[in-house]
C-alpha cells in the first residue's frame, strides 16, 4: 500500500525549509557506504550500428560479436543509425526541459494519483523508511495508443503530445530491430525474442529531472536498481553526468556520447536468454551545480505472455536459471521499493 505522497523535489527547493531527512542515505557499510559523489571510472561500451545488426555482412556478423560480447559483461550498448535526426532527439530534451520547468500548479494537472504509476510527481513511497531519490518524473504509457491516459499527457508545453507519439512510433522501429539484432547474435531465429515479447506489448517513458543537489555524497537521484522491463532506451542528459552501472562490486560510469540512444538489457531479456545477457543493475547520482534530465522508455511484454529462457539457450552445460514468469513488472515495484531484486524471485 502506498503511503501519503511527499512534495516533489522541485517543491522542496522551492520552500527554501533545507533539505529534509527522508533523502539521506545513511552508510550500510558494503560498497553502498562511500560517499555517493566518489569519482568511478568510465565504462567500456561499444557503439552499435542499428541497421549494421541485421546485414548478413562480414561487417554484420562483426557488428554481432560486439553485441554480444558487450550484452554478455554489461548489459549495456550505445546504439547509433537509428533513425533519429539530432534535431529530433534535441526536440525532445528541450520539451521535457520546459515541461519540467512550467509553474507547479500547471504540472499538478498531471499529477500521479495515490496507488497508481503514471502521471507526474515522484515515485511510490511503501514504507515509513523509505529513503526518497532526488527526482521528479513524469510517466506515461505510451503504447498501444488504447492504453494511453491522455489526461496525464500535457497540454504545455506546445508539441509535446505530438512529439511524444512521433518518438514512440519511431522508438518501435528500434525495438524490434534490437529484439532481432540480439536474437540474431545469439544465433538464434531472428524473431524468437519478438515471438515471446507478444504482439500485445507495452512501452512506458518516463521523463526525469534531477535538480541541482547540495549534498551529492548523500543523497542519490536514482536508487540502485535493475530494469524490470525487457530492456530500456534511454536518452541520458547530453551534458551532465549522473548513470552509474555496477560490474563486478564496482561503479562505473556511463560515458555520453552525443546522437546515440542507450539500450540495457532488463530483467526479461535475462530471463529470456537464460542469464546470458545481463540486466545491470545501475543507479544515478546527484549534482551539487547542475540540473540532469533523461527519457527514459521501458520495452514491457504482453501481461499474458509467458517469458522464460529460449528452449535454444537452455543446454547440458548451461541449465536452465529461470521460471517462467508472467506479469512481472507487478512484482517488480513491491520488491524495488525495498531495495530488493525482483529477479531473484525468478531464479529456479
Ligand atoms: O536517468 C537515467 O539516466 C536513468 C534512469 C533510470 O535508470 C530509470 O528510469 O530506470
Ligand atoms: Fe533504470
Amino acid at each position: 500500500m502506498e503511503k501519503p505522497k511527499f512534495k516533489t523535489v522541485q517543491e522542496v527547493i522551492a520552500s527554501g525549509e533545507g533539505l529534509p531527512e527522508r533523502y539521506l542515505h545513511t552508510p550500510t557499510g558494503d560498497i553502498e557506504s562511500q560517499p555517493l559523489d566518489a569519482p568511478v571510472p568510465e565504462m567500456d561500451i561499444p557503439a552499435i550500428d542499428l541497421i549494421l545488426l541485421l546485414s548478413p555482412s562480414d561487417n554484420g556478423r562483426q557488428e554481432l560479436t560486439k553485441l554480444h560480447s558487450a550484452l554478455s559483461t554489461w548489459g549495456v550498448v550505445q546504439v547509433m543509425n537509428h533513425g533519429m535526426t539530432e534535431a529530433f532527439l534535441e526536440k525532445i530534451y528541450e520539451l521535457t526541459k520546459q515541461f519540467f520547468a512550467l509553474p507547479t500548479e500547471e504540472k499538478q494537472k498531471y499529477a500521479r494519483e495515490i496507488g497508481s504509476i503514471q502521471g507526474y510527481g515522484n515515485d511510490m513511497i511503501l514504507s515509513d523508511d523509505q529513503v526518497l531519490d532526488w527526482i521528479d518524473r513524469l510517466y506515461l504509457t505510451t503504447y498501444p495508443e488504447d492504453q494511453r491516459k491522455l489526461h496525464f499527457w500535457p497540454e504545455i508545453p506546445a508539441g509535446f503530445r505530438e512529439t511524444l507519439h512521433e518518438y514512440t512510433m519511431k522508438q518501435q522501429v528500434v525495438i524490434k530491430q534490437f529484439f532481432k539484432g540480439m536474437a540474431r547474435s545469439l544465433e538464434l531465429d531472428e524473431n524468437c525474442f519478438l515471438d515471446m515479447y507478444g504482439e500485445n506489448a507495452m512501452m512506458d517513458t518516463r521523463f526525469n529531472l534531477y535538480p541541482p543537489c547540495p549534498r551529492p555524497d548523500k543523497v542519490i537521484g536514482v536508487k540502485p536498481h535493475a530494469d524490470g522491463s525487457a530492456f530500456t532506451l534511454l536518452l541520458p542528459d547530453k551534458d551532465v553526468e549522473g548513470l552509474q552501472f555496477l560490474k563486478d562490486g564496482k561503479w562505473y560510469k556511463a560515458p555520453i556520447v552525443p546522437d546515440t540512444i542507450l539500450i540495457n538489457v532488463g530483467d526479461q531479456i535475462e530471463i529470456m536468454s537464460n542469464g546470458i545477457y545481463k540486466s545491470p543493475v545501475h543507479r544515478v547520482v546527484t549534482n551539487r551545480e547542475k540540473e540532469r534530465i533523461s527519457v527514459a522508455t521501458f520495452c514491457v511484454p504482453g501481461a499474458d505472455q509467458e517469458i522464460h529462457p529460449v528452449e535454444a539457450l537452455v543446454t547440458e552445460t548451461r541449465p536452465r536459471l529461470y521460471k517462467t514468469v508472467k506479469k512481472y513488472v507487478e512484482l517488480y515495484f513491491e520488491y524495488y521499493q525495498q531495495g530488493r531484486r525482483p529477479i531473484e524471485a525468478a531464479l529456479i
